[in-house]
């Protein structure tokens, strides 16, 4: 029978849609980093591949896997992929969208308003024994009724936290992407502007965009020069994507007022690292699509991803869809 490696535990029901179609299943369920050499070793034996984490897929990884005959990400980020490599071999890759971008943005929605009212650090505070008193003048945050919310990435989950903003807080919004999002125009009365206007006049700034060569440290010293005092960054899509020590000091010195990161960079984020000790700042760690009904669709996705392409059929999620030309 031929084998499907699975890279973490995911759910019965997955397991059991790719064993009912007539795969054995290898799950690795040590909960440790896997380098990509072990990742080539543990694939021998092994036709398909459903990757759960941040796995290099690259020349290397593909050249040392010759027997794969398609890999499904459990994430819709696909930015450990190199697809010039995938399309080289040959190699179906897909992803799992849309199923995960309400979940995705209500972690956004959760750091903005967390950040907006200094929530993390007002607990941690309790716990250092600083609840003392009532003083009407401390503890103040900001509100964010009638904000402007700008997105970088006004995509699926970006279009999901500005009708959230919109609906609970009435949000003027505004973005940029590389193309005009017209849905969102229509819908939410959503401004199209340049990423300068973007960065000059949001009062929270949310992150959504792909991590690629051109996304890579845009949030950097100049870019927060550029902001608001009074402005919250909220970064949920990837780490790499702001300059952390030119966030650091953005936040030391007031250029930004607080920021909300659902991603770092490095992942995992060193315990010492002194964001976490920042009063405006509130840090979680990649919990972006953790529900146990988004991860359920996210498992179920990628399993008939990966039972697609060893059936010789076409995945329904491929992101190289150019392999099937
Ligand atoms: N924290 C977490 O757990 C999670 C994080 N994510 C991250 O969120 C990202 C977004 O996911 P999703 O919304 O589904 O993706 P989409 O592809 O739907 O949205 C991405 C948006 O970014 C825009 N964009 C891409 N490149 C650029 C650029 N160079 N400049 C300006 N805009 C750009 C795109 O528009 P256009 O093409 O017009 O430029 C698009 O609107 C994922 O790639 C992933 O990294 C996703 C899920 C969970
Ligand atoms: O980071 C998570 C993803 O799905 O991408």
């Amino acid at each position: 029978m031929e084998k499907v490696l699975i890279t973490r535990r995911i759910s019965d029901d997955a397991l059991a849609l790719i064993r009912n179609s007539g795969y054995e299943t290898t799950v690795y369920a040590e909960l440790k980093n896997i380098s990509q050499d072990e990742l080539i070793k543990m694939c021998e034996g092994h036709v398909g591949l459903l990757s759960v984490g941040p796995n290099q897929i690259d020349e290397h990884f593909l050249g040392a896997c010759p027997q794969l005959k398609g890999i499904a990400l459990m994430s819709v980020g696909y930015d450990k992929v190199d697809l010039e490599a995938a399309n080289k071999h040959r190699m179906p890759i897909s992803n799992t969208p849309d199923v995960l971008s309400e979940a995705t943005a209500d972690t956004a929605f959760l750091l903005m308003l967390s950040v907006a009212r200094n929530a993390f650090y007002m607990h941690k505070s309790i716990e250092r024994g600083e609840w003392n008193f009532f003083d009407p003048m401390q503890n103040l945050g900001q509100e964010l009724y009638g904000k402007t919310l700008g997105v970088l990435g006004l995509g699926r989950i970006g279009l999901e936290m500005a009708k959230k903003a919109k609906a609970a807080y009435g949000m003027d919004i505004i973005y940029h992407n590389r193309n005009r999002n017209e849905q969102a125009e229509k819908e939410l009365g959503a401004k199209y502007l340049s990423f300068d206007e973007l960065l000059q006049q949001s009062d929270v700034l949310t992150v959504h965009v792909n991590l690629t060569e051109e996304t890579k440290g845009l949030f950097d010293k100049s870019a927060f020069s550029k902001m608001k005092p009074n402005a919250i960054f909220i970064n949920t899509a990837r780490g790499a994507i702001h300059n952390e020590e030119d966030l650091l000091l953005a936040l030391q010195n007031g250029t930004i007022w607080g920021a909300g990161l659902d991603v770092t960079n490095p992942e995992p984020m060193d315990s010492n690292n002194p964001l976490l000790n920042m009063e405006n700042v509130c840090v979680l760690p990649h919990i972006g699509s953790a529900t146990k009904e988004t991860r359920e669709k996210m498992a179920m996705m990628a399993a008939e991803n990966i039972v697609a392409a060893l059936k010789g059929e076409r995945m329904p999620q491929v992101i190289n869809p150019e392999v099937y030309k």
